[in-house]
């Protein structure tokens, strides 16, 4: 059978089966209509009616007595005729008793952790845990969810050792499935569960997760993806050219999303947000577009909206449901983290990072600091992202906590560069 046609088989059933039928051994026609049945009936089992039907239909092509098919065929029409008149009573009970969970990405310095800060701040009585994950050498990002045990989030959970969407991603099930423990065991009950991916994330393989693993998808129900964009830079990474079989993670993060929140509209003109308008809507047709400053969304907006569409994903990407998805990070963006005691002086501080962003901000995507500076007993919180840069002091070191902790991530960073450069800063 030419290749070409085998590849069918998971991605356009009914054409395989009408290209292929006819060389199949009649015993082999059954073993694979039974096979495309149990992937519809796992399909329906998650809502995602319209690509069970696909299937069951290819199945029937090949086995048009089979009675399990023509079982299921019957009850997949029904389903689909309830949720065309929007009645389905026990697919929506069912949703309702599972914790929702909500996926924010987009690139990096996007607005993700200032979405999330947002989240909790405004919704005040709500039971959140958490789950970050941030790409470099050294997490920085659990320090800038503000006042974290004001803001009342459960639990939060950091995975630092990789990108959730590849290496940890056994890391994010087990952690799910923590987050069910505990709250079993403390006879509570979450309101959601918000998983901040890191800026290279391809949110694909997040999603899949919920599809993939039955106590989690018997539990936990993905509201949504939402995707943050930088107003200001989003443009140069979504055009970017990568190598042949490289993805870029930007797009994918646009394709992906259920809600579009395009942040930063401050940093930029009304051309400039119209041309961007027209490059995401040129990736992404459907997702409700939402324009912001400092990622103050109406929660309403991005929370509780039911978004995430098997059938929809299915239809961009057949091979979602695939166990391994094949994917690559761009290699030559990579992160160096700094971690050293002593006391930065603010002026020398100040100058080697002017200095640095401004030659190098073009292939240094993303800075990252909380620092200790001379003078202060407070946190000096320091953020960039390309050529943009700024700092404020924030809460007061912990006791026997004073730590200067840095993150680059970008193209071909030097580390011997920037661990010398840094500490010249030292005072
Ligand atoms: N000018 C401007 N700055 C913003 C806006 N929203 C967020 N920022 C700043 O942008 C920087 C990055 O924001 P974060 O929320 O940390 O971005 P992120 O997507 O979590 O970053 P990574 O986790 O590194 O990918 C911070 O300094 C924010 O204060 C905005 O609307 N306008």
């Amino acid at each position: 059978m030419a290749a070409e046609v085998a590849g069918l088989l998971l991605t356009d059933p009914s054409r395989f089966a009408a290209e292929a039928a006819d060389s199949m051994a009649s015993g082999s026609r059954g073993d694979l209509a039974s096979l495309w049945a149990t992937r519809a009936d796992i399909l329906m089992g998650l809502g995602g009616l319209k690509r069970a039907n696909t299937e069951l239909q290819a199945a029937a092509q090949l086995a048009p007595e089979d009675q399990r098919v023509n079982d299921l065929l019957a009850e997949c029409k029904k389903l689909q005729q309830y949720q065309e008149e929007g009645f389905i009573e026990d697919a929506v009970a069912a949703a309702q008793s599972k914790v929702p969970v909500h996926i924010l990405t987009g690139f990096l310095g996007s607005g993700k952790t200032t979405l999330l800060n947002h989240i909790l701040r405004e919704s005040h009585a709500k039971r959140y845990a958490v789950i970050e994950n941030e790409f470099g050498e050294i997490g920085i990002d659990d320090k800038l969810i503000a006042r974290r045990e004001d803001l009342g989030a459960e639990q939060i959970i950091e995975m630092n050792n990789g990108c959730i969407c590849c290496t940890v991603r056994g890391d994010l099930i087990q952690g799910l499935r923590s987050i069910l423990k505990k709250t079993s065991l403390e006879g509570t009950k979450l309101d959601g569960i918000i998983i901040e991916t890191t800026g290279l994330a391809d949110p694909a393989p997040v999603a899949q997760t919920f599809f993939a693993d039955d106590v989690i998808q018997s539990k936990m129900m993905l509201d949504g993806i939402i995707t943050l964009i930088d107003a200001k830079h989003a443009l140069q990474h979504l055009r970017e050219e990568k190598p042949e079989g490289v993805e870029n993670e930007a797009v994918e993060q646009v394709a992906f999303a259920d809600r579009i929140v395009v942040n930063k509209t401050d940093l930029v003109r009304n051309d400039e947000l119209k041309l961007l308008t027209e490059e995401i809507r040129g990736i992404n047709r459907l997702a409700p577009i939402i324009y912001t400053q400092n990622s103050k969304v109406v929660l309403g907006e991005i929370i509780g909206i039911r978004g995430f569409s098997l059938d929809r994903v299915l239809e961009a990407d057949s091979e979602f449901l695939k166990d391994e998805q094949d994917h690559e990070h761009d290699q030559t963006v990579t992160s160096v983290g700094i971690e050293c005691a002593g006391e930065c002086g603010q002026a020398r501080l100040n100058a080697w990072i002017a200095k640095l962003l401004t030659e190098r901000g073009t292939d240094i995507f993303r800075t990252k600091g909380v620092l200790a500076v001379k003078g202060s007993d407070h946190k000096f919180v320091f953020q960039g992202i390309h050529m943009i840069f700024g700092g404020q002091l924030q809460d007061p070191w912990p006791p026997g906590e004073r730590l200067n902790r840095l993150v680059f991530i970008g193209r071909n960073l030097d580390r011997a560069e920037l661990e010398s450069g840094f500490k010249s800063t030292l005072a």
